[in-house]
């Protein structure tokens, strides 16, 4: 199955919730950046593009009954209070959908946002087809002007057959190199994949046709860049590029925006071994894996199995997540067994 009419509906709902996310990135302000109950950071862009995506997929694959895992719930937009924060979301969906001329002057009312944003409430699974939705995966980055994402994926019984990822800050060249001198025209990247078909990417702003990417083919690990996220310093992922010889420091980015940077050979190895206890979410992963997974990378846990999608909205894997390239994956997997020994972590 090519998923063209899938590929294409992804296509214009992640294109329109990046419009939507940098809007809000332009002006946003400390005080409009809300803590959810987990105390990890929500702003207007995460609830906004989230309802953008909902909309448009809705709209775009009717009569098909949307089925959405998303990371956003409404219960604080729905408290006392934020009614002038629903306002300014409602507008900002209702501005970005009026910019697409099919879309235009359709009346929204607060409730359809709402509505919309609590149409991500599916569980996913091992049967049917289900979307999986980051509206905005790494708010910490967006809201430091940094590194985001807007991911999105396709379940189709249980594997991910389609991704698209929007990364509006990524440079269009490489997001790692000495010193990062991109102009504002220069960064802005959508990346997407379809089962059996490849990796792509395209710049998010004019008219570029796509261009098909792969990842690095340099076997030299001591030449080997390795990316990691922000969170606390993670002791092991220091013991594993020790191992491997790797001389660079980590470089850090925010967001899948580094699954989309290895896919297209900015890096060799990701790696995301997490404080105990740390569950995954899908949507963290999913369009990232299969935009790594066609450009000819690999995507496992600690014990090199693949990452599996199907279970809910948590992913059930083994400690550590590892992205990587086929020519690398024994040498990273010797090296985490290994250190993974010596920090008494078993699996
Ligand atoms: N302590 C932690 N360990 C691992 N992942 C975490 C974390 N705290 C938050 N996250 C997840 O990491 C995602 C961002 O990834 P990264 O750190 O690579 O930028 C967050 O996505 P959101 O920003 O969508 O909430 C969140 O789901
Ligand atoms: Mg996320
Ligand atoms: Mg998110
Ligand atoms: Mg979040």
């Amino acid at each position: 199955m090519s998923y063209e009419k899938e590929l294409a509906a992804a296509k214009k709902a992640v294109s329109l919730a990046a419009c939507l996310s940098q809007e809000v990135q332009k002006t946003l302000l400390q005080s409009q950046v809300w803590s959810k109950s987990d105390r990890s950071p929500v702003t207007a862009a995460d609830y906004g593009s989230q309802a953008v995506v909902s909309l448009v997929l809705e709209r775009e694959l009717q009569p098909e009954k949307l089925s959405l895992v998303a990371e956003e719930e409404t219960g604080d937009l729905r408290k006392k209070g934020s009614e002038e924060f629903l306002e300014g979301i409602t507008k900002l969906v209702k501005d970005t959908l009026a910019s697409e001329e099919s879309y235009a002057g359709s009346p929204l009312s607060t409730d359809d946002v709402l509505n919309a944003i609590d149409c991500g409430k599916s569980e996913g699974g091992c049967s049917g087809c289900h979307w999986i939705l980051d509206p905005i995966d790494g708010t910490k980055g967006f809201v430091k002007g940094e590194q985001y994402a807007v991911g999105l994926a396709l379940l189709v019984e249980g594997k991910v057959v389609l991704g698209v990822m929007a990364c509006p800050n990524l440079p269009v060249a490489s997001a790692v190199c000495e010193t990062d001198k991109s102009s504002p025209e220069d960064v802005g990247c959508l990346f997407f994949a379809t089962t059996g078909s490849g990796t792509y990417v395209q710049p998010l702003k004019g008219n570029s046709p796509p261009q098909k990417v792969k990842v690095s083919s340099n076997e030299n690990l001591e030449e080997a860049k390795f990316l990691e996220s922000y969170h606390k310093p993670i002791l092991i992922h220091g013991t594993i590029a020790k191992k491997l010889g790797i001389k660079a420091l980590p470089v850090r980015i925010d967001s899948q925006a580094k699954y989309a940077a290895l896919s297209r050979g900015d890096a060799e190895i990701y790696l995301r071994f997490t404080l105990s206890g740390y569950r995954e979410c899908i949507w963290d992963h999913a369009p990232g894996s299969i935009i790594t997974t066609e450009a000819g990378g690999v995507v496992c846990d600690a014990a090199g199995k693949s990452l599996d999608f199907s279970k809910g909205k948590y992913l059930a894997h083994e400690t550590g997540i590892i992205v990587t390239t086929k020519e690398l994956k024994p040498w990273i997997l010797k090296a985490v067994r290994e250190s993974m020994e010596e920090e008494n972590l078993y699996f």
